[in-house]
């Protein structure tokens, strides 16, 4: 096989870089992307951990996308630049019901353009709020939400990590912009697919299970 042949059956590999505030649920959107699962116990992120997950974009496009899930506490830390660094998409999480989370974005932003002050490339950056199945308890008005994506040039997401609701579609948006894929109206609908909440049985043993997906894997740098 020529190498040209073997680059193009070789998958694009894309870095995005999950950033924000501490319980925003970066973990949680990570986790429900890469492996289909959502653990309601909070479990910090110290420093990073990293998941990668195949998808196929329409037209037969393989894309293997590396997701950074950083540690809301890394903010200021002296290794944060280095994560940011050579992503092709920066997802800036919030969480819909908490105002801080979304005001503190400023900051993570603001890492992001340092980072790439000098690049001739600008990451895609996308504005996502989570935990939609809260919306009863909306703190962060959806214009506003608007208005920083109009402001930074950056798409807008809604999702749910722990109902899974469209957390596939933004990823999977993201992919389709930064190759140049057209997404058509069924791929969009078919990928907002809602991953019905979990029966908790208290008497049997918490569910810790991993879901073990040959296309996902995971592991922790501290
Ligand atoms: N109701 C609801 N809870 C969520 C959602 N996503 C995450 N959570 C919960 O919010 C808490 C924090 O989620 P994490 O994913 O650990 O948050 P994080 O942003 O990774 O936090 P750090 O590791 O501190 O940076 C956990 O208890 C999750 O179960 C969601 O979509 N809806």
């Amino acid at each position: 096989m020529s190498d040209s042949e073997e680059e193009e059956c070789s998958d694009r590999q894309l870095k995005f870089v999950v950033l924000g505030d501490g319980t925003s649920g970066k973990t949680s959107l990570a986790t429900r992307f890469a492996q289909e699962a959502f653990g309601k116990q909070y479990k910090q992120t110290i420093g990073l951990d990293f998941f990668l997950k195949r998808i196929t974009l329409p037209g037969n496009v393989n894309v293997t996308v590396q997701v950074w899930d950083i540690g809301g506490q890394t903010i200021g830390g002296k290794m944060l630049d280095k994560y940011v660094y050579g992503a092709q998409a920066v997802l800036l999480v919030y969480d819909i019901t908490n105002q801080q989370s979304f005001e503190n974005l400023e900051d993570w932003y603001n890492v992001v353009k340092k980072v790439n002050e000098e690049s001739e490339t600008e990451p895609h950056v996308a504005l996502v709020g989570n935990k939609i199945d809260l919306e009863h308890l909306r703190a962060v008005k959806v214009d506003k939400h608007l208005r920083f994506c109009q402001e930074n040039h950056s798409s807008s997401h809604f999702v749910s990590a722990k109902t899974g609701d469209s957390v596939f579609l933004c990823f999977q948006r993201i992919a389709a912009d930064l190759l140049d894929v057209k997404l058509n109206k069924a791929e969009m609908e078919q990928s907002q697919s809602v991953v019905k909440a979990d029966i908790v049985n208290y008497n049997q043993e918490p569910m810790t299970r991993t879901i073990n997906s040959p296309r996902s894997s995971m592991c922790t740098i501290q």
